[in-house]
């Protein structure tokens, strides 16, 4: 039976005449976020990086969509991981923590990787996506909006600047954040900014930013947003100043 949430909360006022399983009800009420956990839990071996990455495409590409950076642009993700070879980086969005497996799988032992998530349901499922593929001890998953931590970021970790910084949060938040990592002196010469979906959804302003100002080297990848086949492109700037 396909979920209706009507029938479903009808059904536990005992108002409706037709009958679901008992599976279909636990379907109802499990959320996006929890199906991908079950799904990882389900298909990959644990401290496996790679299999959670597989478990969680195979689900959002197969079963249902999320909000994933997905692996065709993941692949994209780890190439300049592994370019940039980052002993700091700073994630802004963790969701259920797909690209954070991603990008701490890279890691060299020594680095250092926070990973920011302000809804505190999606926080807990990161956490357990990441134990499950065995880095826990290679993130620092901080919950809380980016706006109050990016200024508190140097006095808490320890971090002088970021060597990559990959915003993939809400978009309306990459231009401001950009500007108060400037402000807190958390980017350097030759800083790298990865950022997501700033054609589809868009984040006009920022991209306005970086393209007119030459502080910024900007280039483009061309790709296409997460598990469907609309085209997008994925910005990637170097601070040459
Ligand atoms: C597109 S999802 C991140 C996907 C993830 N990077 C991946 O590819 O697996 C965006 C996430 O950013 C979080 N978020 C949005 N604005 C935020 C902010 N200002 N501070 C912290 N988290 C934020 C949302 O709750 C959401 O979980
Ligand atoms: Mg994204």
């Amino acid at each position: 039976m396909k979920y209706s949430p009507r029938a479903a909360f009808k059904l536990q006022g005992n108002q409706v005449g037709f009958s679901f399983s008992k599976r279909d009800l636990m379907v109802q009420f499990v959320s996006l976020r929890q199906r991908i956990l079950s799904a990882v839990q389900k298909n990959a071996t644990r401290g496996d990086p790679r299999s959670v990455i597989r478990a969680i495409d195979q689900f959002c590409s197969q079963k249902e969509w999320a909000m994933n950076v997905g692996n065709e642009k993941g692949c994209i993700l780890d190439s300049v991981v592994s370019e940039v070879n980052p002993a700091t980086v700073l994630e802004l969005g963790t969701y259920c923590g797909y690209s954070t497996v991603r990008i701490a799988s890279l890691l060299p032992p020594y680095a250092k990787f926070i990973t920011l998530e302000f809804n505190p349901d999606f926080a807990a499922v990161a956490r357990q996506v990441i134990a499950w593929a065995g880095l826990e001890d290679k993130v620092q998953l901080v919950e809380g909006a980016s706006s109050d931590w990016i200024p508190k970021i140097k006095e808490q970790f320890g971090i002088k600047t970021f060597d990559l910084v990959f915003l993939d949060h809400w978009k309306e938040h990459y231009l401001s954040d950009t500007k108060l990592m400037e402000e807190c002196g958390l980017l350097r010469k030759g800083s790298v900014l990865l950022a997501d979906n700033v054609i589809c959804p868009g984040a006009p302003d920022y991209v306005e930013y970086v393209r007119s100002s030459p502080r910024y080297k900007s280039h483009y990848f061309r790709s296409h947003l997460e598990y469907t086949k609309a085209e997008e492109n994925l910005w990637y700037l170097g601070i040459i100043e």
